[in-house]
């Protein structure tokens, strides 16, 4: 079987004096190294990205992290300074997919950014700025010049007993993980359910009720030590070989009519 694809949303970034659709190397290293699948990333787009042309073409999505928030607008909130910066061709592109992906049981794993915006494609709400709530620890990028320092892993975890991302991780209870985020869940979408929290009561992780198939998502960041962190090893593990069971059901035959027609 040839090595699946997954699709994996690009962030708009500006440097050298134009713009550029990109991804950090830590998503696609550990979906190549540890998952064994091939990323295409998507260009970002407000308009103009096919959701199902793309799905159609892919076996999983992975939604990565960024420094960027997801527009207010997108759960009903004004925008203010606080909820900055904003990426919308971003927003645009990753939100129809997920929820598009989850519809088709097409597997996805969805990361930081990524799980703010599979609970807001969803209908759920985030906060910002949740150090500067009473109690709450501070889960910002640590301010230092080493990214594998920014990264490091330096938070538990509560991970619950028999849900999707206990299984996936090879785990349930405490989890040592790495934090590198301002916003978290605060209203919590209808069709997900929380399967890992941290001790001052951020949402950490998600599944989502009744999926398809693997349809998980975790506030922290397993790609950046896939290799060698072991709960992190497994997610992706998990992930990869979650694509390979959908790319196998999708080659039996079952191909998308759109694919079917174009192939005669
Ligand atoms: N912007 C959101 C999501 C945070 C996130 O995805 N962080 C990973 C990238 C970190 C970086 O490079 O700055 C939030 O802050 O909650």
């Amino acid at each position: 079987m040839p090595k699946p694809i997954v699709a994996l949303p690009a962030d708009i970034r500006e440097f050298e004096g134009t713009v550029w659709h990109a991804t950090p190397n830590q998503y696609v290293k550990a979906a190549l190294k540890v998952a064994d699948v091939m990323t295409f990333i998507i260009p970002a787009f407000e308009e103009g990205n096919d959701t199902d042309a793309i799905l159609d073409r892919v076996d999983g999505i992975l939604v990565s992290g960024s420094a960027t928030n997801v527009h207010p607008s997108l759960y009903g909130r004004e925008a203010t300074e606080a909820d900055g910066p904003f990426d919308i061709a971003r927003d645009s592109t990753s939100l129809p997919l997920i929820r598009r992906a989850i519809e088709r049981g097409i597997p996805m794993l969805a990361i930081c950014r990524g799980l703010q915006e599979l609970n807001v494609a969803l209908g759920g709400t985030l906060a910002s700025e949740i150090h500067d709530q009473p109690g709450m620890w501070d889960h910002r990028k640590p301010n230092v010049p080493e990214r594998d320092h920014m990264y490091a892993i330096r938070q538990p975890v509560f991970v619950r007993e028999g849900t999707c991302i206990a299984r996936h991780l090879g785990l349930s209870g405490e989890v040592q993980i790495n934090s590198l985020h301002r916003q978290a869940i605060a209203e919590t979408a209808p069709r997900l359910t929380v399967e890992a929290t941290a001790e001052d009561g951020t949402i950490e992780a998600v599944s989502v009720i009744d999926a398809k198939g693997f349809a998980v998502g975790v506030q922290w960041h397993p790609e950046y030590w896939a290799e060698t962190d072991a709960p992190s090893r497994a997610l992706f593990k998990a992930f990869g070989d979650a694509v390979r069971d959908y790319a196998a059901t999708r080659g039996a035959g079952t191909r998308p009519a759109k694919l079917a027609a174009a192939a005669g």
